[in-house]
């Protein structure tokens, strides 16, 4: 069968979104890796699905694919992409659109400059939900890896974040530490591993070595969770922007039980069909 999808990146983060409203299709794991494969199929970092909603109160299910194959529960960047791909396709004229994860309900807007302001909802602290193993809640965890102790915030913003605080982003461990933590014992459905440098109160670097990818040129709700953290570590303000390999952010987030808002752009770079 020809399915058809529309390619996209936020800041770099690339996606091959499926809307499976208009068509029919059961897509399995195999199917999302042939399509993400850089060499063999379109390439992506992750394959978003635009679905129909299964309760009354949102206006779409949005479904994450890892370029591996996983189905996971958030994508920042992606929900900024989701939201051009709804209206630019016309399946909605609501503004902002309710959409549910499987890491719970977002809120997407899009702005005058179409730029789309993501509610991100409230992060998640407490360390079974993240899901992190650890005797106790606290702002931050030492976390042994490879021989060392690393001084590590746990979060969840739907999916599992963990961060270090990192001198220079450039000279991080992202290639090797990365995917030593990504494994980590202690994160029972592995971790996205944010390396943080922060800049002044409201300006921040990261690298993110994401779970089931490998790093990406940025990480949205990664960059989130980093906000969370240099918050919570009393290093950041409540607004921020975080530098990525691949653009900017502005975020902001007012203290625990509120929800972590993120500001970017959406940009779609083609449109075609794939025989699957
Ligand atoms: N690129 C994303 C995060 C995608 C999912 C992540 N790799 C995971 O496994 O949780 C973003 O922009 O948030």
């Amino acid at each position: 069968m020809l399915l058809k999808f529309t390619k996209m990146h936020g800041l770099g983060n690339d996606f091959v979104v499926v809307d499976l409203i208009t068509q029919r299709f059961n897509l399995k794991p195999h199917h999302v890796r042939k399509i993400a494969d850089r060499n063999f199929g379109v390439g992506c970092d992750q394959l978003l699905v635009v679905e129909a909603p299964s309760r009354p109160d949102v206006d779409f299910r949005y479904r994450i694919f890892n370029a591996e194959g996983s189905e996971v529960e958030q994508c920042g960047n992606g929900a900024r992409c989701f939201a051009r791909f709804v209206r630019d396709k016309k399946l909605t004229g609501n503004n902002p659109i309710r959409v549910e994860t499987a890491g719970g309900i977002i809120s997407l807007e899009i702005d005058e400059q179409k730029r789309v302001r993501v509610d991100m909802g409230a992060p998640i602290l407490e360390p079974d939900a993240i899901p992190f193993i650890a005797d106790a809640r606290a702002t931050t965890y030492t976390l042994e890896a490879d021989g060392r102790d690393y001084t590590v915030s746990a979060i969840s913003m739907g999916n599992p974040h963990v961060v270090l605080q990192v001198d220079d982003t450039r000279y991080a461990p992202v290639a090797t530490l990365g995917p030593i933590l990504e494994a980590h014992g202690r994160f029972p459905k592995r971790v996205n591993v944010g390396f943080m440098q922060v800049l002044d109160r409201q300006r921040f670097r990261l690298r993110v070595f994401e779970r089931g990818v490998g790093e990406t040129l940025a990480c949205g709700s990664g960059a989130c969770a980093a906000m969370v953290a240099g918050v919570q570590r009393g290093l950041l303000d409540s607004n921020a922007t975080a530098e990525l390999n691949g653009g900017e952010l502005i975020l902001s987030w007012q203290g625990e039980g509120h929800p972590v808002i993120m500001t970017g752009p959406a940009t779609t770079v083609f449109e075609g069909q794939v025989r699957i």
